[in-house]
């Protein structure tokens, strides 16, 4: 089959599913359960649907017990600012927000899983396919929309080595394309990294915390240019410094492989 022939084929397949999916969430008996709960369903829906809709992912962004004592004081920093006390003992979203994180993208977006069938059914999001708490990849972003500012909480796992003892400068090159990535996908949407300009500054030491702030330099129609650092979670020491360009892209770009 040729490439152009194939990309015909799965588009026209995400129609068709796409489409199936969306009669089946306007299934009468569905629409019936979402606004009486307790009311009896035909069998036929029930056996498909609990499954598509009640299981809940891992969230990767929670602590676990590999975090080190820095990585969780930093944590509760952030996360204490993402709700914050309003009048009467009541509480109110703060300036921080916390982003979940999934190792499937797709299968956990509305009809994704559908998606992830034909796209690639065991794909997993990079950053987070290692299943060894503290392994590689330990972090959580918190985003201050108001600032336009990202921040994330990176330990960096005994698998990421690159000189020994230090972290890989291409592990560095992930955490911080992922970080500006998704920080630009908060501002703009859908995008995908067109640019990316590193500087490292000093090592960074395998198994050490570290703190990854990135920043909205500016947004010009689909470009959006992201600045960002790593830093010694005290600011004293600067490891690393980037900047980036994502351009916004619609889902089909990545249907026709770009
Ligand atoms: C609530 C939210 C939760 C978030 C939840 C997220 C969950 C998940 C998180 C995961 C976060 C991971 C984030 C990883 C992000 C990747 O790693 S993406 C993978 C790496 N990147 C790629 O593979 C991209 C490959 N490149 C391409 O596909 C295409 O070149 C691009 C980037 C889409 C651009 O193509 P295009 O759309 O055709 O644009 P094109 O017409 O060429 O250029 C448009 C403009 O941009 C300029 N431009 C294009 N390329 C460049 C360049 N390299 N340098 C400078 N200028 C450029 C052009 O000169 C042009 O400028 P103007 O003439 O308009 O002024």
């Amino acid at each position: 089959m040729t490439h152009e022939s194939h990309r015909v084929q799965m588009a026209r397949s995400l129609g068709r599913l796409l489409k199936g999916f969306q009669s089946l969430t306007s299934l009468p008996a569905m629409r019936a359960q979402r606004s009486h709960p307790s009311a009896c369903v035909p069998c036929r829906t029930t056996v498909a649907l609990p499954s598509l809709f009640s299981f809940k992912p891992r969230d990767f962004s929670l602590p676990n017990s590999s975090w080190s004592s820095e990585m969780m004081r930093l944590y509760d920093h952030y996360n204490s600012q993402c709700e914050v006390e309003a009048e009467r003992g009541e509480t109110r979203g703060g300036p921080w927000q916390r982003l979940p994180s999934y190792n499937r993208s797709l299968k956990y977006a509305t009809g994704g899983v559908y998606l992830s069938k034909i796209i690639q059914s065991r794909a997993r999001l990079f950053t987070r396919n290692i299943r060894e708490p503290g392994a590689a990849f330990e972090y959580v972003l918190f985003v201050n929309k108001e600032e336009q500012r990202c921040v994330c909480i990176f330990q960096a796992g005994h698998l990421l080595e690159g000189p020994p003892g230090h972290v890989h400068g291409g592990a560095i090159a992930t955490m911080i394309d992922n970080v500006t990535g998704t920080h630009a996908t908060v501002l703009s949407g859908p995008v995908m990294t067109a640019n990316l300009n590193i500087n490292y500054r000093s090592p960074v030491p395998l198994g050490s915390t570290v703190l990854i702030e990135s920043s909205l330099d500016t947004k010009e129609g689909r470009k959006t240019f992201i600045s960002c650092k790593v830093t010694s979670t005290d600011g004293s020491k600067l490891h690393t410094e980037a900047t980036a360009l994502f351009l916004s892209i619609n889902v089909s770009h990545l249907l026709r492989g770009g």
